[in-house]
């Protein structure tokens, strides 16, 4: 009997778009009255990114953004994810408005509507005004402050032209690469200031959200990146260093939003003396009712106890894996596995895949005009077809945004990693949609059931 095409639908009203960031896409950081963010210093200090590559020009995004919202529209798209930079809305991070960045916004936001293609408009996506660094960013508590005074500034504007908000993208990376290891901006290496940044990350989470439910009529969610752990043998040593790994990367920052404390086995077992004890104000700050979160999900990791510092685990490379450009295992099964957790963790909040992706080698441009990126087609099939698993487990996913709607800055990879469906030649800036924006295009239009 003939597959049901039905049967693999995805249900009525689920979300498809795709995703992207201010900097990663943008460039020109310092037009029409921007301040600096941490990326632009951080990117222009040598040997902070590969090649030296800056966002500068990136995409040129902040030029061609109409012709990008064509090329959505042209794709199907129901939804774009975007970051809004801090420094372009108030370049000094708190006090003055620079219109031209809200004006900037504004028309993009139109553009959007105009075609049909609901904004999803991140306030957090990495890129903190270098004023605010200056005053010590995420380490000083008044941060949390400066942040709600930027969300209201954006929800007065847009509120009602978008009805999705999210707070922060992925905290995790923010401190564990910002403040821990110091390999993103702005570039710090303290065991002692990682808990801190954390701490007032989340604190200004917990502030925008309650600004938001004094000015926004809508929704305002919390996105994080959060990634399975197993252990690689089912040793005293192993077992106890996956349960450090999941804590640190998982439950940190979703249990301090939704159950206001944070695992114990951050001061127990890996921050030790650097662990603060937090004001009881401060954890009812930080747990504000959520109307969704986002997950980003690329990989997992089969974990082992290490030497590292200071959460002492590692991953283990899978001899019969298969990995991508930047090195991660293409492990399905773990979105299937990390989706029916949060549900059962969480109280099953209705959430969105607000990343997933791949970088793999593409071919350059073919003379018809095509990108043949077979690897990524299967990864993104692969990964649907987990989502649509874990909704037949009961999960209440709402959407899906592929990450990256465009080749794009790699943060300090700078370009030589692509992630996008759509493929940029940096030299021209032409986009050429690859053939999995086409794939994706059809998976849209038939809500799933091509896949
Ligand atoms: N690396 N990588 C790809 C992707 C990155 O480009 C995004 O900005 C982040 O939100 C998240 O880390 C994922």
């Amino acid at each position: 009997m003939a597959a049901n095409p039905n049967a693999r639908r995805f249900p009525e009203g689920f979300l498809w778009g795709a995703a992207t960031a201010a900097h990663q896409i943008e460039g020109s950081p310092m037009a029409d009255g921007a301040g600096p963010s941490i990326w632009t210093r951080f990117a222009h200090t040598p040997g902070m990114t590969v090649n030296g590559d800056t966002g500068d020009v990136a995409c040129d995004h902040y030029n061609r953004w109409k012709d990008d919202v064509a090329l959505m529209a042209s794709l199907g798209l129901k939804a774009y994810r975007f970051s809004t930079s801090w420094s372009r809305i108030l370049p000094d991070g708190t006090g003055r408005v620079n219109q031209k960045g809200l004006d900037f916004y504004s028309r993009l936001v139109d553009e959007l509507l105009d075609k049909g293609i609901e904004p999803l408009l991140t306030l957090y996506h990495w890129d903190l005004p270098a004023a605010l660094d200056d005053r010590g960013g995420w380490l000083n508590r008044d941060v949390a402050d400066w942040f709600a005074e930027y969300g209201s500034v954006l929800y007065r504007a847009l509120d009602g032209r978008v009805k999705k908000w999210v707070t922060l993208n992925e905290p995790w990376v923010v401190t564990d690469g910002g403040y821990l290891h110091g390999a993103l901006a702005p570039g710090h290496r303290s065991k002692y200031e990682t808990p801190i940044a954390t701490h007032n990350l989340m604190r200004a989470h917990g502030a925008a959200v309650k600004a938001y439910r004094e000015i926004g009529k809508h929704e305002i969610g919390l996105v994080v990146n959060i990634e399975p752990k197993y252990p690689n043998t089912q040793s005293p040593e192993d077992l106890a260093a996956t349960k450090r790994a999941h804590a640190y990367m998982n439950e940190q920052y979703l249990d301090a939003a939704l159950l206001g404390k944070y695992p114990p086995e951050l001061k127990n077992e890996i921050f030790g003396d650097a662990w603060p004890e937090w004001a009881d104000e401060d954890y009812a700050l930080i747990k504000q009712k959520l109307d969704f979160i986002g997950i980003n999900y690329y990989t997992r990791s089969v974990t082992q106890a290490t030497d590292s510092y200071p959460l002492k685990a590692g991953a283990v490379r899978q001899k019969l894996g298969t990995y991508t450009e930047t090195g991660w295992e293409v492990f399905p099964q773990g979105l299937t596995d990390l989706l029916v957790w949060a549900k059962d963790r969480y109280g099953n909040l209705p959430t969105y895949i607000t990343e997933n992706g791949a970088a793999f080698f593409d071919p350059a441009v073919a003379e018809e005009g095509r990108v043949r990126d077979p690897l990524r087609m299967g990864y993104l099939k692969k990964h649907l077809t987990a989502i649509r698993d874990a909704i037949d487990q009961g999960c209440d996913i709402r959407g899906y945004m592929v990450w990256s709607l465009l080749d794009n800055l790699e943060w300090s990879l700078g370009f030589s990693k692509r992630f996008g469906i759509v493929h940029v030649n940096y030299g021209t800036q032409e986009r050429t949609p690859k053939d999995s924006a086409r794939w994706y295009s059809k998976a849209i239009e038939t809500h799933g059931a091509s896949i």
